[in-house]
């Protein structure tokens, strides 16, 4: 195992011990996420504690049932008490962007439906300013191409994301573009003016939404507070 890998693995066992029986979960996606529910399974296992979970994509709900995390949903549940998710990039304010992973919408789900949001990542993610990351925005695939002439607007030149030389489609259905802003200098700003664009599903800007965020780096792992 790489040592990033090694960080967030560790981030995401300090996360699995902060959560406590009877808990509500939501389930981030990514790679330090898999850590994090296969630290949750252990724990049921070696512990009894009892949680349910509620994931933010397809892999993370399969991560779940090999690990042994049972499962609920918004039918049963309507709020949860914290939600763990990776990020990929932190700024300062604790302004995220995700969607690396193309789960942003699912994940902004959860982070709204949860009293605490807990981010979990290894120091690479912390950064000053928010944009060197291209931005994920999910749009509908009906006239995507016009959804991305109004995002080009705003100042990138946004790339539809493919998989296997097709668009990738989400979980949800949609597209996903790419928007390499380099610097996001208003990231308030910049989510309502994208938010505002018709065709534009959700954007990968989580603003105001993280609680605490765990770090991962060579000094070891640090939980900052907002
Ligand atoms: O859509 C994916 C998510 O936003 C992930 O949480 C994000 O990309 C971080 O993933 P990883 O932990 O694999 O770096």
């Amino acid at each position: 195992m790489n040592t990033q890998d090694q960080l967030k693995k560790t981030v995401g066992e300090k996360a699995a011990s902060l959560v406590q029986d009877g808990m509500k979960v939501g389930l981030g996606s990514g790679s330090t996420v898999y850590w994090l529910v296969r630290a949750l399974g252990e724990r049921m296992k070696q512990e009894g504690i009892h949680i349910e979970g509620i994931p933010s994509s397809i892999q993370t709900g399969e991560w779940a049932n090999e690990f042994g995390v049972p499962l609920t949903d918004f039918a049963t549940t309507k709020e949860l008490d914290v939600t763990i998710d990776g990020s990929d990039e932190v700024d300062p304010n604790f302004q995220l962007i995700k969607g690396g992973g193309a789960a942003l919408f699912r994940e902004k789900i959860i982070a709204q439906a949860a009293e605490k949001l807990i981010i979990i990542v290894d120091a690479s993610k912390m950064v000053k300013q928010l944009g060197a990351y291209a931005l994920p925005v999910e749009i509908l695939p009906f006239a995507w191409e016009r959804t991305a002439y109004e995002i080009e607007k705003l100042g990138c030149v946004p790339v539809l994301r493919l998989k296997d030389g097709e668009p990738l489609i989400t979980d949800n259905g949609n597209y996903i573009v790419d928007c390499p802003f380099e610097k996001i200098e208003d990231p308030v700003d910049l989510d309502q003016k994208l938010q505002k664009i018709v065709g534009v599903i959700e954007t990968g800007l989580f603003i105001d939404m993280a609680d605490s965020v765990i770090v991962g780096g060579s000094e070891g792992v640090t939980m900052k507070e907002k």
